[in-house]
């Protein structure tokens, strides 16, 4: 099988017994990605209304998937809510979609590993279980503009690793 596109296990999980993701119907466009370890998103209101913040929950959970994705370089990955999350569980993706760049794969700080990020909008704390379905990712083509230069950066993480 020729190698274009596709997901792994990242290596700290390999004995962990996490599948790869997949798509629920022949025409789902995502892949859906799950939580690679038991986690609980707090309620924000609910961290307010106690006044306990611990977890972090006036910002977000990152969700960790246990998977990267490598592709070819004019390609990233879409990162999507499941349109239930919100529906049911008052589940956001603060930043909108998620961008999984083709050169975040194997990246020396975190190998590349997909977190998925998440706020809790809702009144109580919510569970997520290993192996559950937590958002969905597209593989999609991007255009680069005329003007480039050549001065890139190495990418060397996620989540703010080029500065602010
Ligand atoms: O929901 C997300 C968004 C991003 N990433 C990873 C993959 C992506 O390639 C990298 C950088 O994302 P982005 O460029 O959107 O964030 P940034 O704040 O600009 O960080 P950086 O400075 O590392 O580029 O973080 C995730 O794992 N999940
Ligand atoms: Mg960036």
């Amino acid at each position: 099988m020729t190698r274009i596109r596709g997901f792994e296990i990242v290596d700290k999980y390999k004995d962990q017994e996490l599948s790869l993701p997949k798509r629920a119907t022949k025409g789902s466009a995502g892949y859906d990605l799950t939580a690679s370890q038991d986690i609980v998103i707090p309620s924000v209101f609910k961290a307010m209304q106690t006044g306990n913040f611990e977890g972090n929950p006036v910002g977000s959970t990152l969700i960790p998937t246990g998977v990267k994705a490598y592709m070819p370089e004019n390609e990233y990955l879409l990162l999507a809510n499941r349109s239930s999350n919100p529906m049911k569980r008052q589940l956001a993706v603060p930043n909108g979609i998620g961008v999984i760049d083709s050169d975040y794969y194997n990246n020396d700080g975190n190998e590349g590993e997909i977190f998925v990020q998440i706020i809790n909008y809702g009144l109580e704390d919510v569970e997520i279980k290993k192996g559950e379905r937590i958002a969905q990712g597209i593989f999609t083509k991007y255009e680069t503009a005329d003007q480039e230069t050549d001065d890139f950066s190495v990418r060397t993480g996620g989540f703010g690793s080029s500065g602010r």
